[in-house]
């Protein structure tokens, strides 16, 4: 029976700084803000006969590599059913509910998402995370992104 061994990264450098707002509803948003989101993930990687399963640093990196693509940019939600986006020069022009607003596109990153929630770049981030470390053996990865202290959500891929 093959040994697992769960590594956790949790690391303050972990992070990135983004502006968003969640919606609610078809007529509920959140006003622009930001946020210093953090990244956590959990590993389940096969034990080596040496007592060693796989090396953290690898990981380490990658979630650092994944923070930098998200820092400091306005994070728009592509698939929202309750808002719509289109280019409109240097713009996105997003209208919701009535409304409309103008976002730099070289200050955006419209991801495929449908809202700007924690939940969602948690499962951004782990399809990303899962597709760098095709072929390692690795059973489950579960990674976690924070919006502040005690608030934040996971999603989990597990091998088949
Ligand atoms: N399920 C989710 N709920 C909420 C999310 C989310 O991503 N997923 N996000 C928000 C807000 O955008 C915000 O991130 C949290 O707002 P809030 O907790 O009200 O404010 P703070 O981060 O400043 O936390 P304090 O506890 O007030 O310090 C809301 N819901």
């Amino acid at each position: 029976m093959t040994e697992y061994t769960s590594l956790y990264i949790d690391k303050e450098s972990h992070k990135f700084s983004a502006a968003h707002f969640t919606i609610f509803s078809a007529t509920e948003r959140e006003r622009l803000h930001g946020h210093n989101y953090s990244v956590s993930a959990s590993f389940l990687a096969p034990m080596g006969d040496n007592g060693f399963s796989a090396d953290y640093n690898v990981y380490k990196n990658r979630l650092a590599q994944l923070c930098d693509e998200l820092d400091e940019y306005m994070l728009l939600a592509a698939d929202s059913p309750y808002q719509q986006v289109e280019e409109d020069g240097d713009f996105y022009r997003v209208h919701f509910n009535g409304e409309q607003m103008l976002f730099l596109r070289s200050d955006t990153l419209l991801l495929p998402l449908r809202n700007a929630t924690v939940e969602e770049f948690a499962g951004y981030l782990l399809q990303k995370l899962v597709a760098l470390s095709a072929g390692e053996g690795l059973r489950q990865i579960e990674l976690f992104v924070a919006s502040g202290p005690g608030q934040k959500a996971g999603a989990v891929w597990r091998s088949k």
